[in-house]
């Protein structure tokens, strides 16, 4: 399928690039930028493969001519603008941003502050947590793609939300962050002197991926999120109280029920040791550990995973593979870290 990648000069857009030119089904067919536009891939993002590199970069919203594919890796709110004529124009989109994660509008303008542009697409939107939502894309026209934090702690999860295991009780997530998930633009907290050496929280309270995670777990969530001195990995510490009617799993019989939800999960790894970001990256695969504590009666979940592959362009590729009716792991082996 001839594919259009929008934001292919971001960190997100560049590893899209990668994973689309090796992809056996998909082929580059145009990229688009905004201040890079008119500049050559390889100008624009040092190290691009040849192929790619002597690509010129489009404008951003120029035409998609006969494009079948349409990945939008763009900042919060501007895939809004695109995909409803996209969508006219029979394209397949997958949006790695956070414009079409929630399904409805409320809880998109309670969480991002702004009156979404497309509300009449919220409905249509398949969201992209392919462990989850398996059943649901095969045929999906329009993908938004969770991000790197949400899916760490979603997929951390899960299994215990799946099986019942935790009650209604408040769920704490702890999250940490290389530093491209804040993307490539320069800003004083992501300057080197600012991270190098340094660990901090930030967003305390109400990050915008809070709102994502009770959508995700169907509970309320206080999460707080870190940035690492790290280029890339999140790392996620999540705890939730056992559900008070059964006996709280040991850490065999968890790692056993883990392993029985994610069977037919190619790109779960359910660890048997807390997982580091190093394991991970470069991959797509996220890492899982889980522990209950008797102590605290509390489930300890640590989960790890690279946050431009899983969290961002590696996930937009398994769920288009999944929509397609593609083997899930198809495009998406030996990735490594690049560029
Ligand atoms: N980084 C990460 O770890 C993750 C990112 N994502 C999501 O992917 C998307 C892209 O993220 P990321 O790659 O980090 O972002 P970057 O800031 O690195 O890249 C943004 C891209 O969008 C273009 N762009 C910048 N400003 C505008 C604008 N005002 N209007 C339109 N286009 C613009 C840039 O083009 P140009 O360079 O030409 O100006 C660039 O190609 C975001 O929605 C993000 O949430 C999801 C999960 C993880
Ligand atoms: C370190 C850092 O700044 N991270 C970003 C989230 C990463 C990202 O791009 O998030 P989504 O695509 O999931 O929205 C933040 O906290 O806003």
């Amino acid at each position: 399928m001839k594919t259009t990648i929008v934001g292919v000069s971001g960190y997100a857009g560049q590893v899209l690039a990668q994973l689309v030119a090796r992809h056996p089904s998909l082929e580059v067919a145009a990229v688009q930028g905004h201040e890079s536009a008119g500049e050559t891939l390889g100008a624009a993002v040092p190290g691009m493969p040849k192929e790619l590199a002597r690509m010129v970069i489009e404008p951003l919203g120029s035409e998609f001519g006969d494009a079948d594919v349409v990945l939008l890796a763009l900042p919060h709110g501007a895939s809004q603008a695109l995909a409803p004529r996209l969508l006219d124009e029979g394209k397949v989109v997958v949006d790695l941003g956070a414009d079409f994660r929630f399904g409805d509008e409320a809880s998109y303008e309670a969480w991002y502050g702004s009156r979404h542009q497309a509300v009449e697409l919220l409905g249509h939107r398949v969201y992209g947590l392919v462990e989850v939502h398996r059943k649901e894309l095969p045929g999906a026209r329009l993908i938004a793609v969770p991000g790197c934090y949400v899916t760490a702690a979603s997929l951390a999860l899960w299994p215990l939300v799946a099986r019942s295991l935790i009650g209604n009780d408040l769920v704490v997530v702890d999250g940490y962050s290389g530093v491209s998930g804040a993307g490539k633009g320069l800003k004083p907290t992501s300057h080197f002197v600012s991270v190098n050496e340094n660990l901090s929280a930030y967003g305390l309270l109400n990050h915008r991926h809070t709102g994502e995670m009770e959508m995700n777990l169907g509970r309320k969530v206080l999460f707080t999120p870190h940035l690492a001195p790290i280029s890339r990995g999140i790392l996620s510490t999540s705890y939730a109280v056992p559900e008070q009617m059964n006996s709280p799993m040991t850490g065999e019989q968890l790692l056993t029920m883990y392993r029985e939800v994610y069977a037919g999960s190619a790109f779960v790894r359910i660890s048997e040791h807390p997982p580091g970001t190093r394991e991970v990256l470069g991959t797509n695969t996220i890492a899982i550990y889980p522990i209950y504590d008797p102590r605290t009666n509390r489930y300890v979940v640590i989960s790890a995973l690279d946050n431009l592959v899983k969290g961002a362009a590696g996930q937009a590729i398994q769920a288009l593979n999944v929509a397609q009716g593609w083997p899930e792991e198809l495009g998406l082996d030996q990735i490594g870290v690049w560029p």
